[in-house]
């Protein structure tokens, strides 16, 4: 019999019963026993869906409540040390503590788990991380899957991934010290894991899709060195899984390790199969990961048959089968989406397969594996007839889209004028002072703001009504940035769902789910839009919103896009054309909106592109094509932008360092970045390039309520002056503000401003500051019309 099982499952529940369960123990409205209730239900339910599809084993340890590098660190013992807290006697609210932070203590570090939209915490280690004294989460989870009648295969976070994630704030300290004594912990988890009965551990190595170098390549068999050799009374059987690219070490070299299998990516890198089949250590299981863990198109189960049959043929009961990667980066259910708020479109629904549907796909691969095709003959044929429609849906391909693509020249891709000329043209135009302040883009997204939408999307708030809603928050907005004394506004993003969703349901070859949420981090979610054929604009997106904000005040208001490589990255997107040539039809489509902003005399415009990083291929040696294709698709979206129009850009969640000329490429006149969570450490990068054109290193970070002082903000600017030449920064906060509150987002925007004015005080007293800037400063600012009375 052919072996199936899954990498993890979504958490979050088909109607994001987590979400909801944990904002509600956040504020006090559940108990922490009603929490874990609703917990133990979707564990429960999750195990279920595994079962029913006939899967070897369900997946335990997954599941977190919220996030599994967190119970992970907490599982080996290895809290950061700062909160004083003990993992044995972890309790949730302390669990809470470590991931959204305290009263003493910021929050742990989030960042982008590989290249997904999925943001894990990241794990401190320092010379006195003993890993001696970890939680027993793990084995309680196996426990209640073991007295629910469940064959449990717990997931953990292989040590090498593990220690690549984490990061020390000791700047001499080399965390590969910690090898051994982390090698130990996971022997010590196994053992009782063991004891437990567990058959079979998934190890997550997605680390060694990475091209280490030599010192992490070494530290290998150290941080696998206490495991015992043979599986037996001191530990299960171990898979190692990999995933999103191809496996860089040799298998020669992975079948030194103490383990019983490896699970590889066959959607990512189809090609390592061969490399594989043959060189497989004779005891190893070789589980293919054969459908996407990482998008929405159903299978075409005739070709994975086909690529599996010889598989089967060598391997016999050795041949597992398997989505690529966990399914935590899909929607739940397909089910969901039949209910009165259906928003797919009916044609493309049959051609996808969210997480549930993935397991059906793999039961039907594995009876035709083991039963011969004429068992699973109607969900065969019906596959078959989805991917036909598919392919011959005459509404796919736009020949009016593709020919634009096609007649791109060069020069469509770059601005008319060098930046020297177009800071001139731009400094007469805008009238800054020196360090102008200014914000990422939104403003709190209030519940009201959410019930307003949601009731609209419900029929039950009518159309114009909405619509007014938005202009009466827009314009709240802005005079309360006027008051602030802000220099450049924002209308505050209060109509946007989502930055990209927005912009996906206004144009033409995307669709929508009512329920496909995937999570992005804690309770927080995202749905992707899901792009299924060529992308056209049929019309303005945002120009009657960016003139409407444009008219309340005399200073300028950003116009305000999301870029094609983050508009790609954060959608789920067609795998039936190279995602290059989607990003240039989505590339197309904000050209047209940058044309139509700056011909309604909007002066500047943002174009973010939060995920242009993240987009990055994990092995380098795909970087370069990948930089490519990324800079002309953004120079295609700025490139008709005039000369006196400022393009600005956005980038957070990210190491930019390592990508700098590419970013300088983009050529935006003014960069804004997340700097302050990492107290500008990533600043030093564009200084030492000698970045070109202006930047806002974010003086806050937005993630924490915590309201910083103008002190705070002061100190951190005094740094950037440092590095970049005081005429080419900006003020502004690490990223956008809808995800805080009204007090604590007016409290810190008045600090940054006043730390702003300190700084251009200290400037010119140091002669930074030439005449003119100094005469805007003390001048009466612009008398704002955005309300009969003068709030400035
Ligand atoms: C910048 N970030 C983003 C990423 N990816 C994106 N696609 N978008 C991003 O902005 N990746 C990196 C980061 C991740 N950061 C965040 C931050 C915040 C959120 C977030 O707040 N998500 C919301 C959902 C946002 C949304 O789509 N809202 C919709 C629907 C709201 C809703 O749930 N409505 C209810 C009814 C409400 C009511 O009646 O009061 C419903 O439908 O049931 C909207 O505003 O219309 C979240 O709640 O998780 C995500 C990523
Ligand atoms: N303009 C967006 C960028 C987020 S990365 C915002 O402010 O939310
Ligand atoms: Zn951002």
């Amino acid at each position: 019999m052919t072996t199936t099982h899954i990498l993890g499952y979504p958490r979050i529940g088909p109607k994001r019963e987590l979400k909801f369960a944990l904002e509600a123990f956040w504020q006090g409205r559940k108990t922490a026993a009603e929490l874990q209730s609703t917990a133990a239900a979707l564990r429960s339910s999750q195990w279920r869906a595994q079962r029913d599809a006939g899967m070897r084993f369900v997946s335990v340890g997954d599941f977190a409540l919220y996030d599994h590098m967190l119970d992970t660190a907490a599982l080996l013992g290895a809290l950061p040390a700062r909160f004083g807290f003990d993992a044995p006697t972890l309790s949730l609210q302390q669990s809470f503590e470590l991931s959204r932070g305290n009263a003493a203590q910021p929050a742990m570090e989030m960042t982008k788990w590989f290249d997904t939209n999925y943001h894990y915490l990241v794990p401190e280690l320092d010379a006195q991380t003993s890993f001696e004294r970890g939680t027993q989460n793990l084995l309680d989870r196996v426990r209640e899957a073991l007295a629910a009648g469940y064959k449990p295969k717990p997931v953990l976070v292989g040590p090498l991934t593990f220690l690549w994630l984490s990061k020390s704030h000791q700047s001499e300290f080399d965390r590969l010290s910690l090898a051994p004594a982390l090698s130990a912990a996971y022997a010590r988890v196994l053992a009782q894991l063991a004891e437990l009965g567990v058959e079979w551990v998934q190890l997550d190595e997605p680390a060694l899709t990475l091209e280490l170098d030599t010192p992490w390549r070494d530290a290998l068999p150290v941080l696998y060195g206490a495991i015992p050799a043979q599986h037996g009374a001191a530990r299960p059987r171990l898979l190692l899984t990999t995933y999103f690219a191809s496996v860089t070490l040799a298998p020669a070299t992975l079948a030194t390790l103490p383990v019983d299998g490896v699970h590889l990516d066959l959607v990512r890198a189809p090609e390592q199969i061969a490399t594989w089949r043959d060189a497989l250590p004779p005891q190893w299981v070789l589980s293919a990961g054969i459908i996407d863990g990482r998008n929405v198109w159903r299978t075409d189960l005739a070709a994975a048959l086909q690529s599996l049959r010889p598989l089967q043929a060598a391997l016999g009961e050795r041949l597992w089968i398997a989505p690529s990667c966990s399914l935590l980066h899909v929607p739940v259910s397909l089910g969901a989406e039949d209910g009165a708020d259906a928003r797919l479109n009916p044609e493309v629904r049959p051609w996808l397969a969210f997480a549930e549907e993935k397991l059906a796909e793999l039961a039907t691969l594995a009876t035709a594996l083991d039963q011969g095709e004429a068992a699973v003959a109607a969900a065969l044929q019906a596959n078959a007839t989805a991917l036909a429609a598919r392919r011959a849906c005459p509404r796919v391909t736009l020949p009016q889209v593709r020919r634009r693509v096609q007649s791109l020249t060069e020069a469509d891709a770059r601005r008319a004028s060098p930046y020297p000329a177009r800071s001139a043209v731009q400094r007469e135009r805008l009238h800054l002072p020196v360090l102008p302040t200014t914000t990422i883009g939104s403003f709190p997204q209030t519940a009201d703001i959410r019930a307003a939408r949601a009731a609209w999307r419900r029929g039950e708030l009518r159309h114009t009504d909405y619509l007014q809603k938005m202009r009466d928050e827009i314009a709240a907005v802005i005079h309360k940035q006027e008051v602030i004394g802000l220099d450049v506004l924002v209308h505050g993003e209060p109509e946007r769902n989502d930055m990209v969703e927005f912009f996906g349901e206004q144009l033409w070859g995307y669709t929508f789910s009512a329920h496909g949420w995937v999570q992005s981090y804690g309770s927080r979610c995202v749905k992707p839009p899901i792009i299924w054929g060529d992308v056209w604009r049929p019309e303005p997106m945002t120009v009657d919103t960016a003139r409407y904000a444009q008219s309340l005040s005399a200073k300028p208001v950003k116009g305000m896009l999301t870029g094609p490589i983050t508009l790609l990255q954060w959608s789920f997107v067609r795998d039936d054309l190279p995602r290059d040539e989607v990003a240039l039809q989505l590339a197309l489509a904000v050209r047209d909106e940058v044309n139509d902003l700056q011909n309604a005399d909007i002066s500047i415009i943002q174009i973010d592109e939060p995920a242009l990083r993240e987009g990055l291929p994990l092995q380098r040696s795909a970087w370069a094509a990948y930089l490519g294709w990324a800079v002309r698709a953004f120079g295609v979206a700025a490139g008709v932008a005039r000369d006196h129009t400022q393009i600005h850009t956005h980038m957070c969640y990210s190491e930019f360092n390592d990508i700098l000329p590419s970013i300088a490429a983009l050529d935006a006149d003014v960069i804004t970045i997340e700097t302050a969570r990492s107290n500008m450490a990533l600043l030093d990068g564009f200084g030492a390039f000698a970045y070109p054109n202006e930047i806002g290193p974010g003086v806050y970070d937005i993630h924490s309520p915590r309201v910083p002082t103008a002190d705070d903000m002061a100190r951190l600017l005094r740094r950037a002056a440092q590095l970049i030449p005081p005429e080419r920064l900006w003020v502004n906060p690490d990223c956008g503000l809808k995800t805080r509150a009204w007090p604590e987002t007016e409290s810190a925007l008045r600090h940054m401003v006043r730390a702003a004015s300190e700084l251009r005080e200290e400037l010119r007293v140091q002669g930074h500051i030439t005449p003119p800037a100094v005469q805007d400063l003390t001048q009466p600012r612009p008398r704002s019309t955005c309300c009969a009375t003068d709030c400035a």
